[in-house]
């Protein structure tokens, strides 16, 4: 049984593109590809999109979006109907800079292309199996319902850790393991016997360790002070936490790329070196609160475009775990997922390429023959 998706990955810069095909007991197969370097909603993403359906829209069984949060309504892979641009905005909130464009699309493919399937998959899936202690926040009753950890990078958990499982040549569902996705988004997971059991990003995807743009956790006290005396408006302090910080805010404005980083600390350039170092030192911070929720680690898995391609970054991090046993001396980057440090006795590291559209591609083939 084999089924096309047109997968849609509406990013907070770009729009991804694909046409992938599932057929049980194979991997899956990307068609085409196409990938905007440019806001999801701004011209040339929605000609991009308009074009693709057209090529492709007559042989897809549906259309798959990433949906990063689908809050408290849609929490599991759902077939669009007439309720769910409804509860795609009750989420706009929780994620301004990602679920407004997924609503977006969603409702211009249904207006142009009617016929065509629609399902959206939320991140926030993978996260489910959380207990509720990981989901709580510390807070009072009132706001404890609605405030809760929901965790995010679900599409891009559930891929790599088959993609570990294979490479450790062990069930998923034995799998203890700290998997940490670093992209233009951040965040570490900690899965127990296949299932997440906490991660770093809770109720929105401005939390958790820095990320390339987003500043990730602050105190809180940091927000009360910069409305009081920063001068900025609360829309000027959210975009600057959003859009400003992070990699690029750390690097004085030079960049939110970690290969333009890491090629500037080489030549010398102090504010690159030290983002670089910040983002490392937090990242391994996130992955050592991670694995406080695993009796042992079978495995780190990095990925996420920096964590696949960028060599400097994970040996920032790794040698800073060496309290858990984390190799320190890796390898560089590699064609294929595989392993990267490995030492008898410790936890390997292993790289794993971030493919959010096949592990969408793959929830969606299950949502439509019913599994
Ligand atoms: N080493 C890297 N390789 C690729 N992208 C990187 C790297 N370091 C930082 N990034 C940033 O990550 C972003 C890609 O992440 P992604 O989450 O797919 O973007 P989006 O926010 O559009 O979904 C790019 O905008 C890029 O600037
Ligand atoms: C949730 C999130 O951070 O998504 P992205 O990495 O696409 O920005
Ligand atoms: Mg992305």
């Amino acid at each position: 049984m084999s089924t096309a998706v047109i997968t849609v990955n509406a990013g907070s810069n770009s729009l991804r593109l694909d046409l992938v095909e599932v057929t049980d007991g194979r991997e899956p197969q990307v068609h085409d590809s196409h990938h905007t370097g440019s806001s999801p909603t701004g011209e040339e993403s929605l000609g991009a999109f308009d074009s693709f359906i057209d090529r492709h829209g007559a042989d897809a069984a549906c259309l798959g979006h990433r949906l990063v949060h689908g809050g408290e309504l849609i929490q599991r892979p759902r077939e669009v109907d007439e309720n769910v641009p409804a509860q795609l905005r009750a989420a706009e909130p929780l994620a301004p800079q990602h679920v407004p464009a997924a609503r977006q699309l969603v409702e211009r493919a249904r207006d142009a292309y009617p016929a065509l399937r629609q399902i959206v998959c939320p991140d926030t899936a993978f996260h489910t199996t959380m207990p509720e202690q990981a989901r709580a926040e510390p807070l009072p009753r009132r706001w404890r319902s609605q405030v809760r950890r929901f965790g995010f990078h679900g599409l891009s958990y559930a891929w790599a850790l088959q993609r570990a499982a294979k490479l450790l040549d062990r069930p998923a569902e034995r799998l203890n393991t700290v998997i940490a996705h670093l992209s233009g988004g951040c965040s570490v997971c900690a899965v127990r016997d296949g299932r997440s059991v906490d991660t770093t990003m809770g109720f929105t995807p401005h939390g958790g360790i820095t990320m390339s743009r987003r500043s990730g956790d602050l105190d809180p006290g940091t927000l009360f002070w910069l409305l009081r005396n920063s001068g900025e408006s609360l829309d000027e302090v959210e975009q600057a936490l959003g859009r400003e910080s992070g990699l690029l805010g750390l690097s004085d404005g030079l960049s939110n790329d970690t290969r333009d980083l890491v090629a500037a600390a080489e030549r010398g350039d102090a504010a690159a070196g030290y983002a670089i170092d910040v983002f490392c030192r937090r990242t391994a911070s996130g992955i050592a609160s991670m694995a406080t929720n695993l009796q042992t680690l079978d495995a780190l898995v990095l990925t996420g475009d920096i964590g696949w391609n960028q060599p400097e970054v994970r040996s920032g991090i790794c040698e800073r775990l060496g309290l858990l046993g984390i190799p320190s001396r890796l390898s560089g980057n590699r064609d294929d997922d595989g392993f990267v440090g490995r030492v008898d006795g410790r936890p390997p590291v292993i790289v794993i390429e971030p493919r959010e559209e096949l592990q969408m591609a793959i929830e969606c083939h299950r949502a439509l023959v019913g599994r």
